[in-house]
């Protein structure tokens, strides 16, 4: 049995009526949603659609106007630390070089405490740029990598926290497209321990992984690849992505993302 056509497990993120808006402007209004374990989630839509916002609702970085938001069961903040964020890119002060070690380590802070001593720290952030291929880079400067190497990093970043769950926002976006396989070859191993939220406008790398598409355009609706029999991503989207980015539309009046 294929992964797309597994029963799904139990659910990790319960949304419920959930409404969301920067002052005035509404940009979430009424999302209903629920992830189960072990998923593969696209999130697409078009540009200001509201992606990001909704990936820092999971993260419990913002609060909903109304409605709720589940992670494992509970509010997001209180499970903050079950939760791998990657970033879209991450820089810093060139007047204060990183190492991809140090990077990695970031993962860590605080985590200290009583926990793991540092030799221990540095030893697991050793084991997670392992798991990314780039234990030979650690002790390079962060910003000497090419996209990719950093996107890479970041995973190891917040894989050395042990997450449950992997929120990725755009991974693909300064990478060229062999960077690109790469990641997704990452994250389909990942994916086979967590599950894993991706926004991005690249819906050809994630066609073959994903089990459903999230389409954010202040409505929010979910299709489960398993129910896009006859199509796949690409016919429905199409291979465009800027069709996807600029055209797209998820309002229930006549929005394109349907699979009938
Ligand atoms: N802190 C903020 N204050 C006010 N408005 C914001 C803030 N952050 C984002 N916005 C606005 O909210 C809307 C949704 O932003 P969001 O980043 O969630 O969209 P997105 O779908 O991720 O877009 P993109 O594909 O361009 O990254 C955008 O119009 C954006 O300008």
């Amino acid at each position: 049995m294929t992964k797309k056509n597994a029963r799904p497990g139990k659910s990790v993120i319960v949304i419920r009526d959930l409404s969301f808006s920067y002052g005035e402007r509404l940009i979430l209004e009424n999302v209903n949603l629920v992830i189960h374990e072990r998923e593969m989630i696209g999130i697409i839509g078009p540009n200001g659609g509201g992606k990001t916002t909704l990936l820092k609702l999971i993260l419990g970085l913002l609060k909903p106007d109304r409605g709720s938001v589940l992670v494992f069961g509970q509010p997001p903040e209180k499970v903050a630390h079950r939760i791998g964020y990657v970033p879209q890119h991450m820089q810093f002060d060139d007047r204060f070089p990183v190492s991809v070690l140090d990077v990695v380590l970031m993962g860590l802070a605080g985590r200290g405490g009583l926990g793991p001593l540092p030799g221990k720290m540095k030893e697991k952030a050793l084991q997670t740029l392992d798991r990314v291929e780039l234990s030979a880079y650690a002790h390079h400067p962060f910003a000497g990598l090419s996209g990719g190497q950093r996107q890479r990093v970041l995973i190891a970043r917040a894989l050395a926290g042990e997450p449950e769950m992997l929120l990725f926002d755009e991974p693909t976006a300064n990478v060229d497209s062999r960077a690109g396989e790469k990641l997704y070859a990452i994250l389909h191993q990942l994916n086979q321990e967590m599950t894993i939220l991706v926004v991005s406008h690249d819906i050809g790398f994630v066609n073959q992984q994903i089990t459903s598409v999230v389409c954010v355009n202040q409505q929010v609706q979910i299709h489960p690849t398993s129910e896009l029999a006859g199509h796949n991503i690409i016919d429905l989207y199409g291979r465009d992505i800027a069709l996807i980015r600029h055209d797209h539309r998820c309002s229930p009046e006549g929005h394109s993302c349907s699979s009938s």
